[in-house]
């Protein structure tokens, strides 16, 4: 136990031999920091300065690396420390993930319904969220029994039911909503349904910032972290055997809960009215997240003109330095940081130590803490004063040692291994970064040369190389399908910045009735996608901003029901639209187009004695096209190499031009989508004459 009036002396004599190693490390940290800096002005400096001393930083960073290990071997020797093995988990990639964690939770709305009673999402639930993983995948056997017993705690009052009022405000919204309506009068609460939803969404948001922001996690460390939050869950009460123990298990779970539970608009408005403290470039990536669509529509509103983009390559840079700092911070230090940059958060920081201690009969006096909000030492000689420390206080103060300890530590470390790897990455990216605008603009110039009477008015593209894409790079196939997704809805930007007012209609191939001959696992997969990409759709800002039409074609018997559903509000909300057009292509084949408008023609020509009568005008009235009184199209790109159209668009196709890229679906580019419309119109179109 610590000792009762706390000075730092007390304080150092009663931490364990690792604690005191940090404590009197973190005395000379500052120094350490100062030296480091000299450090990296040494190149300005070493003509003027002997060289001993331009050295001597670079050796006292060694001396710290060596520290660092010492430090390190006291922690794997301190046997309170079940999960040693565990600490790099946490750190910033926890902290982003957690936040989208909690955005991805409100998707289930019984999830949704409690919140909304029950209170909100906020910074402060954030950091509790946190401390807890913090506390679970840090501590003891005891601790993670203490955590979890006050999480019980927590969430034991949030019960209730579903009322109508929640979910329908008026006719209108009951019919945008129709969908939740079977969940009136549902029962939400602690229940196990929900604890795993919440469980596995952490687990998942954490993969997944890995995934697509960082470095992705290997298989083993996947399954690690799922099952490991898994656990949590099984301590609260849940049978094992209805635990997703493996990361694909809990995938699916994810998957199937996103396709069940579409984004609705009242969705939207509570994620908009999300309580968010941290810089406006994060939130506006996170706030309305939903995860695969709208990360991208950040990145191509970034993307528009020569130096946005180039404002656009440093932002990702800087992002992708920090990026290999930031894990390397303990989750406690990034509190600490934040209690730096940006005051409000002192004072909801100690509010969240008094909730997270808070019991019945125990008040607290927030007011004396809060009035004190700002000065964090305070709260920790707060906890100190107290004659009796309950072993969750114990823990918080633990924790809030770490803040002081580990921070400095931890950035010390792998100060100079980051900024070898920063320098790297920012130096490799700005490279290709530079490259690929200068392509760009080439490609932009000669398009700006040309009239726009001689581009396409109907393009089609068959995105072919997603899976190639995924192997290569040893990630699962539907990675490259959701990267593929990706660059579909980046496409649509292109579209709109280089139609010239002559490229009205585009149609892509998503989905092949072939596609269906693929494995259960990955068809499954693209229609989860398909459901969540085309569900995006109608919050997609391109799409509202620049009035396109969206039609999905192909054969929806062959579709499940919910999948359907979808596809039709798509449809329903942008049937009015009419500036652009835009046919996307699932469960489509050429010759069952064709045998599709053939039996249409005759089925509207009511009897097969006409037949003879069957003009190709006629047929052609019964297209995909022809029955939106769409253009046939003048130009298909294929990427992935192969030479082939595979029979897409087969009837309208007869006069298409045809242009294949080797690219890779994922790798395609701007400046090759450009590339196609300038070489489209350099051709010498005859139609036969
Ligand atoms: C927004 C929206 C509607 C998204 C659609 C999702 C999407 C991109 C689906 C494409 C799936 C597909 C079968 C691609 C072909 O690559 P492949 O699997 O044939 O790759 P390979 O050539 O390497 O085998």
């Amino acid at each position: 136990m610590v000792a009762k009036h706390c000075t730092s002396r007390t304080l150092e004599a009663s931490l364990t031999m690792e604690f005191k190693f940090r404590w009197w490390f973190a005395r000379i940290y500052p120094h350490i920091i100062a030296l480091s800096l000299l450090h990296a002005a040494v190149p300005l400096l070493s003509n003027s300065i002997p060289a001993w001393i331009a050295y001597l930083p670079s050796r006292l960073a060694l001396f710290s690396l060596l520290l660092r290990a010492i430090s390190f071997g006291f922690y794997l020797l301190d046997n309170d420390s079940t999960a040693s093995h565990h600490r790099r988990n946490i750190g910033i990639a926890t902290f982003f993930s957690t936040y989208i964690a909690l955005v991805l939770q409100l998707r289930h709305p019984l999830v949704a319904a409690g919140v909304r009673r029950h209170g909100r999402i906020s910074m402060r639930r954030l950091l509790r969220t946190i401390l807890f993983l913090d506390v679970y995948i840090y501590g003891s056997q005891k601790d993670q029994e203490k955590v979890v017993e006050w999480l019980r705690g927590v969430h034991r009052r949030v019960e209730g039911t579903v009322l109508r009022s929640e979910l329908v405000k008026d006719d209108q919204d009951a019919a945008a909503n129709a969908g939740d309506l079977d969940l009136i009068g549902a029962k939400y609460g602690f229940t196990e349904d929900l604890q795993i939803w919440v469980l596995a969404t952490t687990a998942y948001s954490y993969v997944w910032y890995h995934q697509y922001l960082g470095r992705p996690l290997s298989e083993h460390r996947r399954n690690e972290y799922c099952s490991m939050l898994m656990m949590i869950a099984h301590r609260l009460g849940v049978p094992a055997e209805r635990l997703p123990l493996s990361y694909e298990a809990m995938e699916e779970l994810i998957h199937q809960n996103i396709a069940r539970y579409p984004c609705t608009a009242g969705l939207s408005e509570m994620l908009a009215g999300i309580e968010v403290n941290i810089p406006p470039l994060i939130s506006m990536v996170f706030k309305h997240s939903f995860l695969f669509s709208q990360i991208h529509d950040v990145t191509v509103s970034q993307s528009s003109g020569f130096v946005g983009r180039a404002w656009f390559h440093l932002l990702v840079a800087a992002y992708q330095f920090i990026y290999d700092i930031a894990p390397m911070i303990s989750v406690s230090g990034i509190i600490l940081l934040m209690t730096f940059l940006e005051p409000k958060l002192q004072a909801t920081l100690d509010q969240t130590f008094c909730e997270i201690g808070a019991s019945p009969d125990d008040p607290r006096p927030i007011e004396a803490l809060t009035n004190e909000a700002g000065d964090y030492t305070k709260v920790l000689q707060w906890f100190l004063a107290r004659g009796r420390l309950s072993d969750l206080d114990y823990w918080v103060l633990k924790r809030v040692n770490r803040v002081d300890l580990e921070a400095p530590l931890a950035i010390t470390i792998q100060f100079w291994a980051a900024i070898i790897r920063g320098y790297y990455r920012v130096t490799s990216d700005a490279v290709s970064g530079a490259f690929a605008d200068a392509r760009l603009r080439l490609a932009e110039r000669r398009l700006a040369n040309i009239p726009a009477d001689t581009l396409p008015v109907h393009m089609g593209i068959v995105m072919d190389g997603n899976r190639r894409w995924a192997r290569v790079r040893g990630m699962e196939i539907i990675h490259g399908h959701v990267k593929g997704a990706w660059k579909l809805l980046e496409v649509l930007g292109w579209w709109m910045e280089h139609h010239r007012g002559n490229l009205k209609y585009m149609t892509f191939w998503t989905f092949s009735t072939d596609n269906f001959n693929r494995p259960e696992s990955e068809v499954n997969g693209l229609m989860r996608l398909l459901a969540s990409e085309l569900g995006g759709l109608l919050y997609n800002s391109y799409i509202h901003f620049f009035k396109i039409r969206v039609v999905v074609i192909g054969d929806r018997s062959r579709l499940a029901q919910s999948l359907v559903d979808i596809i039709e509000e798509v449809e329903c909300a942008t049937a009015k639209y009419d500036s652009f057009f835009w046919q996307i292509a699932v469960a489509y084949g050429g010759q069952d187009e064709i045998v599709t408008s053939v039996n249409a023609t005759l089925k509207a020509n009511h009897s097969s004695a006409t037949l003879a009568m069957l003009s190709a005008n006629e047929i052609s009235r019964y297209t995909y096209n022809g029955r939106l009184g769409y253009p046939r199209v003048n130009i298909i790109l294929r990427t992935g190499g192969d030479h082939r159209t595979s029979g897409f668009l087969l009837w309208d196709s007869q006069y298409a031009e045809l242009k294949f890229s080797s690219k890779l679906w994922p790798e395609f580019e701007e400046s090759d989508f450009v590339a196609a419309l300038v070489d489209y119109s350099k051709r010498d179109i005859r139609l036969g004459k």
